[in-house]
């Protein structure tokens, strides 16, 4: 615990003292404030760390909590063309990949066998997609395996369904509640700000259309994560305005599990590529990415209870750094990973359980396997070790990305051509 507060503070610029003197009084931090924790320099960078870390030790504990789950992309193909995204295809490209629901199945249930508790389903919007195809593909995996929480179809995949379906968003998260989902990523926010996506993602969910369904899911009982992409042509402004943003659904509706800052991976993306804007970044840096997810914690702490980071994006050895800079959330086994892993990140799809508590404890912290809803299933606090199914594999037995598109295997029947 930091109990000589004076003495910590006492070379520290005096308005960032009072900052963060506030945020260990559990007061509300606002725009203006989280925007010069975002500025500081010299030891204020160090001191917004050790505040973060204190508010989360405060709040949820020594606790490092993981889940094991897979991830199933099942189609690349996709009507936008969002800026950022490496992982979509048109319709008309011979990389395009759909998998058929059989092999979602197996997929889920391989990983079910393997001790997964949770499938992530997130894909491209397929042209003239058929308006149940998200409820045919929960029923068919509920059916097989009616234990796997289903973690998909984000506020932009939600839309399009119901928008394919001729219903309105409330209608059409009935009928995904009533085929099996629990709860929808909270992906498609990137920063809401409508001119800021117009401008990376022209044609992407509104602002408001995101928060319609978020707030809709939450209200009947549908939880979500919430995540803000950072990095590339955003302002800090920016970035505080979309936490507050976030912050204030979730004291309407209490229903976000978590949040995950989501470094922009720029080598394969789009508009880095391209340079199609001017000043374009590559990613967060260190320093920054680590200031991100304390100003997070330090904003969001008494609303939204987990900070995850995201180790497909910042790494194993950073992802530890995180963990001591407000984050207490180790995210996903995954498995399979395709997005990052297409824009260029070079952390793998797998990280096995043993691996992750491995680099728990490294830094002195208290392992625990969770669910989707944050319920801790297993606590790793002795020196006992048990086996996962998941720490004998390799994963290259689970197929990646780059075969789905090179190979092709599972072609994509373009339906404006039959
Ligand atoms: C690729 S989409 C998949 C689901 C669905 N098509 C959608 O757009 O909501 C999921 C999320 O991945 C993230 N993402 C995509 N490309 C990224 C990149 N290059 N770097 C970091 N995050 C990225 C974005 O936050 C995006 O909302
Ligand atoms: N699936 C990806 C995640 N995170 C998902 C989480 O592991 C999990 O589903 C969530 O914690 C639900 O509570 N993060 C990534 O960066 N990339 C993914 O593909
Ligand atoms: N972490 C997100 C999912 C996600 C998937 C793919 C990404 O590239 C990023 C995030 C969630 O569980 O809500
Ligand atoms: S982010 Fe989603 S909607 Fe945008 S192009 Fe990629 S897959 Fe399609």
């Amino acid at each position: 615990m930091i109990t000589n507060i004076d003495s910590l503070f006492k070379n520290a610029d005096p308005i960032i003292a009072g900052i963060l003197n506030d945020a260990l009084s559990e007061k509300e931090i606002s725009a203006d404030d989280g925007l010069k924790l975002f500025k500081v320099q010299g030891i204020d960078f160090h001191l917004v760390g050790l505040v973060a870390d204190e508010l989360r030790k405060r709040r949820v504990g020594d606790i490092v909590s993981y889940v094991v789950n897979r991830n199933i992309n099942f189609t690349n193909v996709c009507i936008k063309q969002c800026g950022f995204c490496a992982f979509s295809r048109d319709f008309r490209e011979e990389e395009g990949y759909f998998l058929p629901n059989e092999e979602i199945v197996r997929r889920a249930k391989e990983a079910y066998q393997l001790g997964a508790t949770e499938v992530c389903i997130q894909a491209g919007l397929p042209p003239d997609m058929e308006g149940d195809l998200y409820e045919k593909i929960c029923r068919d995996i509920k059916k097989e395996i009616p234990d796997i929480h289903i973690h998909g179809f984000s506020p932009e995949e939600i839309l399009y369904g119901a928008t394919r379906s001729n219903v309105s968003i409330e209608e059409f998260l009935k009928r995904m509640k009533e085929a099996g989902v629990n709860t929808l990523p909270g992906t498609s926010a990137e920063i809401l700000d409508q001119k800021l996506r117009d401008k990376i993602s022209p044609g992407r969910i509104s602002v408001e259309n995101w928060e319609t369904v978020i707030k809709s899911a939450h209200k009947m009982g549908i939880n979500t994560t919430s995540t803000m992409m950072f990095g590339h042509v955003e302002t800090l402004e920016d970035r505080v305005k979309h936490i507050v943003r976030l912050r204030e659904i979730q004291k309407e509706t209490g229903g976000f599990t978590e949040f995950v800052p989501l470094n922009f991976i720029h080598t394969e993306a789009p508009m880095y590529k391209h340079q199609l804007h001017e000043g374009i970044r590559q990613g967060g840096s260190g320093n920054d990415v680590l200031l991100t997810h304390a100003v997070s914690r330090i904003m969001l702490n008494n609303s939204i209870d987990n900070l995850q980071m995201s180790w497909v994006k910042e790494g194993q050895k950073m992802s530890q750094l995180l963990l001591m800079w407000g984050a207490n959330d180790f995210g996903g086994t995954l498995i399979n990973e395709s997005i990052s892993t297409s824009a260029g990140s070079e952390y793998g799809q797998l990280l096995k359980p043993k691996e992750i508590r491995r680099m728990v404890k490294e830094i002195g912290r208290i392992p625990a396997e969770r669910n989707t809803h944050y319920e801790i299933l297993k606590k790793f606090d002795g020196e006992e070790e048990i086996e996962d199914k998941l720490d004998n594999v390799t994963d290259k037995q689970f197929g990646s990305y780059v075969e789905l598109i090179k190979i092709n295997k599972y072609n994509y029947k373009n339906p404006r051509k039959q």
